[in-house]
């Protein structure tokens, strides 16, 4: 296990940010710290670097109890989300910094920082200066300096949040890749369930200062351990006291077995896929369905039909209140 984290609280004043926090991160692994604003994770994550230290519990690295270490004896490197880069320096420079003050010979510096920015796709940046860079570029840079010292554990909070969709979706897909050919035990924290699902083969949900659930992104969505988790993971739709994943129902023109009447309200388009809003025993819900299906069936405002969970559809019973 790279990192172990056990029975971490953290209060700021008399408020609790982190109860009871125990998390296992295995070596190698990309793990994604996924919650709501304000539910914990940058905390938890400054706990792991040793930015923060809990009021009671403990961390250990690769082994070692890290829990009164500085950040600096820790073999951690970190990335923030509006990350400070030195702007007098060179792109390569600024890779190089740590392994400079390090004092390690010049020749072994060169070697690392020019493998780095491949990694990251900059070596043509390299006599650039910070400024010169776009947004994405510079998140790259950050990285290849944090991992230009090879920590055992790389911690991202948030690393590409200050970006634009369409940057943020590339970095995402890159930060697979770059994890695939490196395996630095990688933690990063997130309030997007779909960079989690894309990017982690972990996802740890934190809320309220607590853990919700940990698994693949197929067992949190899959097999979410309650209702916020469902909620929080994808659309949900609630049927009959049921919440579910709105591509799990079916609908009918006909009776069919275990379906209950519905009334549909409104039909988007919206390219590939339709939402179907229905009135279904006097309340709303909704169905996601495909262009195709909707053709199919001429789903029309006002048109009554059927609707029940699709075999293997997963559900949960919201209590009565
Ligand atoms: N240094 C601090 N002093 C006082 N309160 C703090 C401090 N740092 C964080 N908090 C509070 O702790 C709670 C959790 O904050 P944290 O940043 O860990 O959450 P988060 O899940 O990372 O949220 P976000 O996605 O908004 O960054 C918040 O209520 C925040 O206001």
């Amino acid at each position: 296990m790279a990192i172990e984290v056990r029975d971490v609280n953290k209060s700021f004043g008399t408020t609790p940010v982190l109860r009871d926090v125990s998390i296992d991160v295995k070596s190698g692994s990309l793990t994604a710290l996924l919650g709501p604003s304000g539910g914990g994770k940058s905390t938890l994550l400054r706990v792991i670097a040793g930015l923060e230290q809990p009021d009671t519990g403990t961390v250990r690295i690769s082994g070692v109890d890290a829990t009164r270490l500085s950040p600096q004896r820790r073999n951690v490197g970190f990335v923030f989300q509006h990350y400070a880069a030195f702007k007098h320096l060179t792109v390569f420079r600024n890779v190089a910094f740590g392994l400079e003050i390090r004092k390690r010979p010049k020749d072994e510096i060169r070697k690392r920082v020019m493998e780095l920015l491949e990694l990251v796709h900059l070596e043509q940046m390299a006599d650039r200066y910070p400024s010169q860079l776009s947004g994405g570029q510079r998140q790259r840079m950050a990285l290849a300096r944090a991992l230009a010292v090879e920590p055992e554990v790389l911690l991202l909070d948030e690393p590409f949040g200050a970006l634009d969709a369409q940057v943020r979706k590339e970095l995402r897909t890159w930060l697979r890749r770059l994890h695939d050919e490196v395996h630095v035990t990688t933690v990063f924290v997130t309030h997007d369930q779909e960079e989690a699902i894309e990017v982690a083969d972990t996802i740890v949900v934190l809320a309220d200062g607590e853990v919700k659930q940990v698994g693949s992104p197929a067992e949190v969505y899959d097999n979410p351990a309650d209702p916020f988790v469902m909620r929080f993971l994808g659309p949900v739709t609630e049927i009959g006291g049921n919440l579910v994943r709105p591509h799990d129902i079916e609908i009918s023109a006909g009776p069919v077995e275990g379906g209950t009447a519905a009334t549909v309200s409104r039909v988007v388009r919206l390219g590939f896929e339709v939402r179907v809003e229905l009135t279904v025993e006097g309340r709303d819900a909704w169905v996601q369905v495909t262009r195709g299906f909707a053709e199919q069936l001429a789903l029309t405002p006002g048109d009554v039909v059927n609707v029940r969970p699709a075999p293997g559809a997963r559900s949960l019973t919201l209590a009565a209140v």
